[in-house]
């Protein structure tokens, strides 16, 4: 037996598990890169359903692929009404990701072929949940704020369909696009906590809706996904602007994360914030608002206030946490809107994990108590 202690990796913090074909985060140049394409350039050029096919398929879709599908993606948007039924019996206490997860795991629990992890089943289940997701994330919002939910329109592209589901009405295209930007850049981010749950679901030879379902109560957590909510309750907290400072300082002190702000592997700044931060600026502009500057100041002071006191950059929930809120979109409906885009990246990983399958389970060193004998029970 060795002597020598084991190295332990807490988090797995700078640990590399596997390989992946589908993004990598270059840490020198702080870029990230879709299948080898720059994601600042998707998020210029490309649709959202256009880096979905990108993320599954490997290459981006030329006319006719793209055109069938969009064509099936708009086929499955609308819900059963089992389905829907359901989702309104969950209590309106619930978070609306309490409500996404249960759908994800209801819906593989209708899927006759739930247990066929064949590509082609795979790939059709992906889609599904790809098309159905905002139908449940806008039906929900709706009924929080006591609305009957719109039905999708096969009409509209998938941005544009989600706020005519959750608003009755599409904003400028403007805005659209800003929104179209933020579901390029959720869409994927390699080995993720999200997506590495659903790689471990996956490693088992679990079904596809379990990978899917546990990713999704990943992605809650503040440290991950749930970072888009706290930034909106952290900036009404603090409220003025001119309180920036102060408020740092004691939240500093009291030893409180900062939402939205730190990154496990970008360590001078996550490469998705200038393009969604020029976003956040357009939806700003177009406001012309005073409280909407009011938010823009307070926005901009702390994240000063932040580089200047600890060096920590924001994240991608920093910028994209306030243009949600800009858009109209309630605040517990903003990690669920993230749940829309990272389903393209969890299940290209999904895919990636069973076609080179390995169980994933790593070891741990024990520190409990030494071997002793079990005491004479006292009954
Ligand atoms: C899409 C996404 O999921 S992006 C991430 C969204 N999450 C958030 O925004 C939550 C706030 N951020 C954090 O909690 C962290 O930065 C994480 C969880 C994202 C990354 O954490 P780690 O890689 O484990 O970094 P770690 O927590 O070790 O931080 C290193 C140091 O920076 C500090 N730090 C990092 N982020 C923050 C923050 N947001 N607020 C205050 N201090 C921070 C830590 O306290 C630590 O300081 P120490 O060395 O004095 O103890
Ligand atoms: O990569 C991470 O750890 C978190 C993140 O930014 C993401 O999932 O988009």
């Amino acid at each position: 037996m060795s002597n020598t202690a084991p190295e332990i990796h807490r988090g797995l913090a700078g640990v590399v598990v596997d390989t992946t074909e589908i993004s990598t985060v270059i840490q020198e140049t702080n870029s990230l890169t879709y299948r080898g394409y720059p994601v600042q350039d998707l998020a210029a050029r490309r649709s959202f359903e256009e880096v979905a096919y990108l993320l599954w398929y490997g290459e981006l879709p030329d006319a006719r692929r793209l055109a069938d599908f969009q064509a099936r993606e708009r086929a499955l948007r609308p819900l059963d009404r089992t389905t829907s039924e359901l989702l309104v019996r969950l209590p309106e206490t619930c978070h609306p990701m309490d409500v996404l997860r249960t759908a994800v795991s209801f819906f593989g629990a209708e899927d006759p072929t739930e247990d066929d992890g064949s590509l082609g089943a795979n790939r059709a289940k992906s889609l599904t949940l790809l098309a159905k997701l905002p139908t449940v994330v806008a039906a929900d919002q709706r009924r929080r704020r006591g609305l009957d939910p719109i039905p999708p329109d096969p009409e509209l592209g998938y941005a544009q369909n989600f706020f005519h589901m959750c608003f009755g009405a599409v904003p400028a295209p403007e805005v659209v696009r800003c929104f179209e930007i933020s579901l390029v850049l959720y869409a994927e981010h390699s080995f993720n906590a999200s997506t590495f749950t659903a790689r471990v679901v996956t490693s088992t030879l679990s079904d596809l809706y379990s990978a899917v379902t546990a990713a999704i109560g990943a992605l809650k957590g503040p440290l991950h996904g749930g970072a888009n909510e706290a930034v909106m309750h952290m900036l009404n907290e603090i409220g003025d602007p001119q309180r920036a400072e102060e408020w740092l300082t004691e939240a500093l002190a009291s030893k409180r994360k900062i939402m939205g702000f730190g990154h496990r592997v970008y360590k001078y700044g996550d490469s998705r914030v200038p393009i969604m931060q020029e976003a956040l600026e357009r939806l700003v502009a177009r406001a012309a608002d005073p409280e909407v500057t009011r938010l823009a100041t307070l926005h901009a002071a702390l994240r000063h206030a932040m580089l200047t006191r600890k060096g920590i950059h924001p994240n991608l929930d920093y910028p994209a946490g306030l243009a949600y809120h800009l858009m109209g979109f309630d605040i517990p409906a903003f990690t669920p809107i993230f749940v829309m885009s990272r389903i393209t990246g969890w299940t290209a990983h999904i895919t990636e994990q069973l076609a080179h399958n390995a169980l994933i389970r790593p070891l741990a060193s024990y520190a409990g108590p030494d071997q002793r004998a079990v005491p004479a029970g006292a009954g």
